[in-house]
C-alpha cells in the first residue's frame, strides 16, 4: 500500500493534503537538507501501465527540464510497494484556494496568472511534455505572486478526475489524450475562473458539462471587453481552431493587456496577486473533499461564491486587508525557505530577525542602498537564471557568483539554450572573470569580452549566453534597475517597479544587457528580497517599441548567500 511506504532518504516533515492522483507531503532531502514535497502516486495511478510507461517517459525529460514557472521535477521513484514523485516545495498558497477564499482576482491578477502560466506550459510544450490536468489546484503562487505549475503529467487521462472536469476541452470528452492544445484550453478556463470567479460552465453534473464544453457557445459577456477574444480563442471547441502555441497566445495576451490596461498592468497585476496570496495565507482553509467522481462536478468553490452577499463581500474584503497585513510579517519571516534549492542542493543560511515594516526601505535609492549592502556583506550565492524570449535567444543559467560593491561579478556557470534542438542545448561550463570568459566547449578556451572580426563559433556564443547570464542574474542588474526605476510599490517582501531604459543603457555594468533593446523598450521588474534584504528572486519584463511579439522574460533566483566560494580562471 502506497500508505505505508515512504521514500528512503526523505524525512517527511507534514502531510499538505492527498488529492486524486495521491497523497502530498512536504520532507526534507536528508542529504542535502533541501526541503521537498514527495507525492505518493494513487495505486490506479501506479498500477496503470500505459500511465507508467508515458510518465517515466515524461520524467526523464522533467528531470532535465528548469522554468521558474514549473514546480522544478527531481526524481520519480518507483518500487514494488508503491510510486512517488519528488519535487521542489513551494511556500505558497494554491490557487484553488486563493479563489475559494478571496474569490474573483480582477482583470491584472487575472493576466498575471494566465501570462505565467502561459510561459510555463510554452517550457513544457517544448519539450514534448503536456501538463494534462491544468487546474486552479495545480497553480501554486508564491508571496511574490508568481504562479507556478504543479503535478505535471500526473494523470491518467481518462477523465476520472471528476474536480478537473470544469477545465477539460472538448476533444478529452471524446477519449484524446492530453495534448498542448488541451493545456491551453483549460488555462483559458482557468482565466475565465479567476476574472469571474466561476469556470467557463458551471454545470451540475458530468454529462451536462460534458455536453457544454463539447457544444455550448463560450460565455463571454460577463468578461471584460478587452478579454474576450483571447477566451474565444482558448476556449474554441476544436484544438485546431485554438492558437498553434502558448507563445501566440501570450503575444495576444500581452498586446491585448496593454492596449486595455497601459504599460504598467504586469506590475500592477503581480502586486495585486502578491496581496491576495498573502490575504489567502493568512485565512483559515479547510478544502473540502474531492467530489464522488460521478458527483456533482461544478467547482467546489462556486455555491458557495454565487451565494456571497455584498455586504458578505464588503466585510471579506475588510478582514483580507487587514490579513494580508499580517500575512506579510508571516511571509517575510518564511521568506528564506523560498529560494530556490541551490545549484550544489546546500540550502540558504538561516535568515536574519525580520525587520518591521516601519524599518523597511520606501524610496528606490534606499532600497537599492539596502539590497547592495546586504548582498556585499554576504559576498557570494547560487543563482539560477533564465531568459525567456519570444522568437529564440533563450539562455538558462546556473551556478555560483561572487559579489562586490566595486568590481564585476565573477561567476561560475553551467549554461545551455534550454529551446528544445538548438544548437547549443548542451550545457557547458563557463567562467567569468573581469572581462574574460573562459568556456569549456571542446576543451577550456578563453573569449575576450570584445570579440574578434569573424563568424561566432560555438564557444563564443556560449561566451556571450554566458555574459548574458552574468549580467542579468547580477545583483548589480537589481541595483540599476531600482534606481532607475522612478517609485517603487512594495507588497510584502517583493519590491516592482518601472526602470528607464536609457538609465540602464547608460550603466557601465548592466548597460550591455539593455542596449540592443533600442529607445522607447519598456523594463518593468519585481525583486523579492528576504527578512535579510538578500535578494531572493528577480524577474525583469522588457517589452521593445516593436511590442509584445519580441518582448523577453528574465527570471532569477538566488540561494545559499553567504557560501563561501573561490572562482578561479581554470
Ligand atoms: N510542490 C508543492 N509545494 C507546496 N505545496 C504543494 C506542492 N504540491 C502540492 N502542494 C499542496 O499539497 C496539497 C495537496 O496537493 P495535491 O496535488 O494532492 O492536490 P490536488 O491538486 O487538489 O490533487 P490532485 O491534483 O491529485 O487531484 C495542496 O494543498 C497543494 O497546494
Amino acid at each position: 500500500m502506497t500508505d505505508i511506504w515512504a521514500v528512503p532518504g526523505f524525512t517527511h516533515v507534514r502531510e499538505l493534503g492527498a488529492g486524486h492522483s495521491g497523497r502530498v507531503v512536504q520532507a526534507m532531502d536528508d542529504l542535502t537538507r533541501t526541503p521537498v514535497v514527495v507525492k505518493y502516486l494513487d495505486e490506479r495511478l501506479w498500477r496503470d501501465e500505459r500511465f507508467q510507461d508515458r510518465f517515466r517517459a515524461d520524467a526523464r525529460v522533467l528531470a532535465r527540464l528548469e522554468d521558474p514557472g514549473l514546480v522544478q521535477f527531481y526524481e520519480y521513484v518507483e518500487s514494488p510497494q508503491g510510486a512517488a514523485v519528488i519535487t521542489e516545495f513551494v511556500e505558497g498558497v494554491s490557487l484553488a484556494r486563493l479563489l475559494d477564499t478571496q474569490g474573483p482576482t480582477g482583470p491584472l491578477a487575472a493576466l498575471v496568472i494566465f501570462g505565467g502560466s502561459l510561459m510555463a506550459l510554452e517550457a513544457l510544450h517544448e519539450a514534448r511534455v503536456a501538463h494534462g490536468a491544468y487546474s486552479p489546484a495545480n497553480v501554486l503562487i508564491d508571496g511574490s505572486g508568481t504562479g507556478k505549475l504543479a503535478d505535471v503529467a500526473v494523470t491518467t487521462g481518462d477523465g476520472s478526475d471528476a474536480r478537473g472536469a470544469s477545465y477539460r476541452a472538448p476533444e478529452l470528452w471524446d477519449g484524446a489524450l492530453p495534448g498542448p492544445a488541451a493545456d491551453l484550453y483549460a488555462a483559458t478556463a482557468v482565466f475565465v475562473e479567476c476574472l469571474t470567479g466561476l469556470p467557463p460552465f458551471a454545470t451540475k453534473n458530468l454529462s451536462s458539462l460534458a455536453k457544454a464544453h463539447r457544444n455550448e457557445q463560450v460565455p463571454v459577456q460577463a468578461l471584460p471587453e478587452p478579454l474576450r477574444a483571447l477566451v474565444s480563442a482558448g476556449l474554441a471547441k476544436h484544438p485546431g481552431d485554438r492558437p498553434s502555441s502558448a507563445a501566440s497566445l501570450l503575444t495576444a495576451l500581452d498586446e491585448a493587456a496593454t492596449a486595455a490596461y497601459g504599460a504598467t498592468w504586469e506590475a500592477q497585476g503581480r502586486h495585486r496577486l502578491a496581496e491576495l496570496a498573502a490575504a489567502t495565507a493568512a485565512t483559515p482553509y479547510a478544502p473540502k473533499p474531492p467530489p464522488r467522481d460521478n458527483g456533482p462536478v461544478a467547482s467546489p468553490r462556486a455555491g458557495r461564491r454565487r451565494r456571497r452577499g455584498p455586504l458578505l463581500a464588503t466585510v471579506a474584503l475588510a478582514l483580507a486587508v487587514i490579513l494580508a497585513i499580517a500575512a506579510f510579517v508571516g511571509l517575510r519571516a518564511r521568506s528564506d525557505d523560498t529560494a530556490a534549492p541551490a545549484a550544489n542542493g546546500t540550502p540558504a543560511p538561516t535568515a536574519t530577525p525580520t525587520p518591521t515594516a516601519t524599518g523597511l526601505p520606501q524610496t528606490p535609492a534606499a532600497l537599492a542602498d539596502a539590497i547592495g549592502n546586504a548582498a556585499a556583506g554576504r559576498g557570494a550565492a547560487n543563482f539560477a537564471h533564465r531568459r525567456d524570449a519570444c522568437c529564440g535567444n533563450a539562455t538558462a543559467a546556473r551556478g555560483v557568483f561572487s559579489f562586490t560593491l566595486a568590481g564585476p561579478m565573477a561567476s561560475d556557470m553551467t549554461v545551455w539554450s534550454p529551446v528544445r534542438r538548438d544548437p547549443y542545448a548542451r550545457r557547458v561550463r563557463a567562467v567569468l572573470i573581469d572581462e574574460t570568459t573562459y568556456v569549456a566547449f571542446r576543451g577550456w578556451r578563453e573569449v575576450p569580452a570584445v570579440p574578434r572580426a569573424g563568424r561566432a563559433d560555438a564557444t563564443r556564443v556560449y561566451a556571450s549566453m554566458a555574459a548574458q547570464a552574468r549580467w542579468g542574474a547580477s545583483v548589480h542588474n537589481i541595483l540599476a534597475l531600482v534606481r532607475s526605476s522612478p517609485e517603487i510599490r512594495r507588497s510584502g517582501s517583493t519590491y516592482t517597479g518601472t526602470a528607464a531604459l536609457a538609465d540602464l543603457v547608460r550603466d557601465g555594468t548592466v548597460g550591455r544587457l539593455y542596449a540592443p533593446f533600442g529607445a522607447g523598450a519598456r523594463v518593468a521588474f519585481s525583486v523579492r528580497v528576504g527578512a535579510d534584504l538578500l535578494p531572493r528572486s528577480l524577474q525583469v519584463t522588457v517589452t521593445p517599441r516593436s511590442g509584445a511579439r519580441a518582448r523577453q522574460v528574465f527570471r532569477t533566483n538566488y540561494s545559499g548567500w553567504g557560501r563561501s566560494v573561490s572562482i578561479k580562471a581554470p
